[in-house]
């Protein structure tokens, strides 16, 4: 569905500053959520930038079904970290969610249902007459989903989301993204430097090196389905693949099968 050719992205006039992407090749399946995961500064914000059409490459390309992507296209959401500087603090919490759907060009009474359906799918349907400072941040950042949800986007690309939110509300929020690519069947992209997650949420996920970056690799996560932040947290194959992912991000090399019987538990393979 999405395919990252040799994309590279420098800053600067005539990209001629900072290297963030060096070349990065992938390519994301219809209803995959996969999950980019890289060490701090190694352009991941850049990549989806890039990916969303927001920003230029400086080469490369990138292809949604077989289209060219020079512009944010119209199937594409976007989810960003800071949920406090995407809604707009003078509108509701309704009025959020159906801005872009205005935009968009539908009718008052589909933009009211779409609206109601979305907010409903993240628990906030009591909430659509307050405004967004009067919420937490775990609920502003669900409100900041809803309006993506409400957009019913063939994809959702999501940048850091959780990183400002506290530990168990990143828990909920992590069940939420599943819970809705359930619901909903879309395609997402996620970036996070949180290892935990990245295995938590991926079908598959792609490691970065550092800037300029690469793809390290690409790991696909046979964990089962449904998730559960505890259950799925406590197996070995989870453990095992969160090491493989650290190991990787970290440059460290994977341990010989002989010292394997030496390590801890929680690192053992599964
Ligand atoms: N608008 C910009 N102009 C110039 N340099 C930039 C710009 N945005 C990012 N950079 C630089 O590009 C590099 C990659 O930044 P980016 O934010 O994409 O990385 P990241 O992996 O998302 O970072 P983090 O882990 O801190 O979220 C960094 O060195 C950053 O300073």
């Amino acid at each position: 569905m999405l395919d990252i050719q040799n994309l590279a992205k420098s800053y600067g006039k005539d990209g001629d500053g900072t290297a963030a992407i060096g070349d990065v090749t992938f390519s994301v399946a219809e209803g995959e959520l996969v999950v980019v995961v890289g060490p701090s500064g190694c352009g991941k914000t850049t990549l989806l930038r890039t990916i969303s059409g927001l920003l230029r490459p400086t080469s490369g390309s990138v292809t949604l079904r077989g289209r060219p992507v020079t512009e944010p296209p119209a199937e594409m959401a976007v989810v960003f970290q800071d949920y406090a500087r995407s809604l707009m603090p003078w509108l509701t919490v309704a009025d959020n969610v159906t801005l872009p759907l205005r935009n968009k060009g539908m009718s008052k009474a589909d933009c009211r249902a779409a609206m109601e359906k979305a907010l409903a799918s993240v628990d906030l349907e009591r909430f659509g007459d307050r405004y967004p400072w009067e919420l937490s941040g775990g609920m502003q950042q669900r409100v900041a989903i809803a309006r993506a949800l409400a957009y019913e986007p063939q994809i959702l690309l999501m940048d850091e989301p959780f990183a400002s939110v506290d530990a168990q509300t990143r828990a909920d929020l992590e069940d939420l993204v599943l819970e809705i690519r359930e619901q909903y069947g879309m395609t997402i992209v996620l970036v996070t430097h949180d290892i935990d997650e990245s295995v938590y949420l991926g079908d598959r996920v792609v490691v970065l090196t550092r800037r300029p970056s690469t793809v390290l690799e690409s790991l696909t996560i046979d964990l089962p389905s449904p998730r559960d932040q505890i259950e799925t947290k406590q197996l070995p194959a989870f453990a095992h693949l969160r090491a493989h992912v650290y190991r990787a991000i970290r440059n460290r090399p994977e341990p010989a099968a002989a010292d394997l019987a030496l390590t801890p538990a929680h690192e053992g393979r599964a």
